[in-house]
């Protein structure tokens, strides 16, 4: 059987609510769950083949998008959050009982500073934002994915209207050569 991507793009992609504003994760412990609120819905969200970003078991990708973080709290069971690894750009607090990621927070300088990512599958509320893209898709080569395998999954999701990147889309690698060019001391008119 082919692999599955992610449960949220195998069937297809459910279209989110322009007026949805926000809801409740929940991470997948049986009891005892760590419960975040997003007062807003997530932007720029995307498949990622990273092998940082938290995936359900079986997928090749996870399903990752941006809030501002003020717009997040953690409000239920903190005490279960923990840091994986705490060297990285993204700070991702999983769960340390199940492992599932609830927030990543970046607290360096950084183009996407002041936005937490987050995976809305943990959330049973409807309206999301559907993801847009696929980002980092070669890079599930690193985790084992055969070479040959690579054409198939790009149609795959090419079949449910995303587009493809190696990296992140060309809207947010802009974003952070414009954050680059500008710490360069370069200044851009009407931006
Ligand atoms: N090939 C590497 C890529 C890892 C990577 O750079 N991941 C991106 C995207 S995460 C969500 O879009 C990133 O920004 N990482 C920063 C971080 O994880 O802290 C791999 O697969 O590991
Ligand atoms: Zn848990
Ligand atoms: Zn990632």
């Amino acid at each position: 059987m082919a692999p599955s991507l992610h449960p949220l793009i195998d069937n297809g992609i459910t279209p989110g609510s322009s007026s949805f504003s926000g809801g409740k994760l929940h991470c997948r412990c049986a009891s005892d769950q760590v419960e975040i609120t997003l007062n807003s819905n997530v932007a720029h969200n995307h498949a990622c083949g990273c092998s940082k970003c938290w995936k359900p078991s079986g997928s090749l990708f996870s399903i990752v998008g941006v809030v501002p973080r003020d717009a997040v709290s953690v409000t239920a069971n903190a005490s279960k959050l923990s840091l994986v690894d705490k060297e990285a750009t993204i700070q991702r607090n999983a769960c340390k009982d199940c492992g599932v990621h609830l927030f990543g927070r970046i607290e360096k300088d950084h183009p996407f500073k002041g936005l937490d990512f987050v995976h809305v599958e943990l959330s049973d509320e409807k309206g999301w934002q559907e993801p847009q893209f696929a980002g980092f898709v070669s890079s599930i080569i690193e985790q084992g994915s055969h070479p040959k395998e690579m054409d198939e999954v790009r149609a795959k999701f090419k079949a449910v209207g995303l587009q493809t990147y190696d990296v992140l889309s060309p809207v947010l690698m802009d974003l952070i050569s414009t954050f680059t060019a500008q710490k360069s001391g370069i200044r851009f008119a009407n931006l």
